[in-house]
């Protein structure tokens, strides 16, 4: 017999539907990148997961499959499960309170993991979206780690799993990705949405600083010709 109805099976896999529909909507699955999964039985555990390769941005009857602690399908299938399978699995295993787990490429993301890949986290603080990451201490600071882009998939999977800090609900891969994960979808949604939010700020907010940084350059040089005209009656 087996450990979830037919009916469970069929309602989780329209919950992430939604949620895929919702990251498509957003341009957070581009050529077939991102995998999503949704617990479905803790012990065993065995999780819904999108299928490997499939177009994120429609809905089609072989778009999930159930798997189980080894990332092995649960069911008989022809489907095969997310190449990166392993990392889901990982997040469960280390993190029992794991309801979902949610993985996008997005610029940003990619941007931030490539920025500060060589000293291994970002550090983001002054923010009222780290409340999103359901971290409401005042002035909170956290620190996202971030793994290198290993190509063995079991490799990558262990790094993450090192990489895991307790409060903070995602891990970057360099060059790659994130990892968010909630207890529920509602929560890992939340949690890829707040990073992702300060992941665009963070490198704005650079841009800005960097182009103001010039701005005030340039002013400073027009402030000396100027003064220099009035000093002497010539450019
Ligand atoms: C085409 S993107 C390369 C693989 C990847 O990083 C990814 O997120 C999608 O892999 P999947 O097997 O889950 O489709
Ligand atoms: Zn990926």
């Amino acid at each position: 017999m087996s450990v979830y109805t037919h009916e469970t099976r069929q309602q989780v896999f329209q919950q992430l539907d939604k949620v895929k529909l919702a990251f498509a909507a957003r341009d957070w699955f581009p050529g077939t990148s991102g995998n999503l999964s949704i617990k479905i039985s803790s012990s065993p555990l065995l999780l819904a997961v999108t299928a490997s390769g499939k177009d994120k941005t429609i809905c089609t009857p072989h778009d999930y499959l159930v798997v189980d602690e080894n990332s092995k399908p649960y069911e008989t299938t022809s489907l095969k499960p997310s190449a990166e399978t392993q990392i889901h699995t990982a997040i469960y295993r280390n993190i029992p309170e794991t309801g979902a787990v949610f993985h996008v490429h997005t610029i940003p993301n990619n941007i931030i993991s490539e920025l500060y890949g060589d000293q291994g986290y970002v550090t983001l603080h002054n923010q009222e979206l780290i409340k999103g990451l359901g971290i409401w201490e005042e002035g909170a600071e956290i620190r996202i780690p971030i793994v290198e882009n290993y190509a063995d998939i079991s490799r990558l999977a262990e790094e993450v799993e090192r990489a895991l800090y307790p409060r903070v609900p995602g891990v970057l891969i360099r060059n790659h990705g994130i990892y968010a994960w909630g207890g529920s979808d509602f929560e890992a949604k939340r949690h890829l949405e707040a990073f992702e939010f300060l992941f665009a700020y963070h490198l704005q907010w650079l841009q800005v600083r960097h182009l103001a940084g010039s701005l005030a350059g340039q002013q400073a040089i027009q402030n000396t010709h100027s003064l220099t005209y009035h000093a002497t009656g010539r450019q």
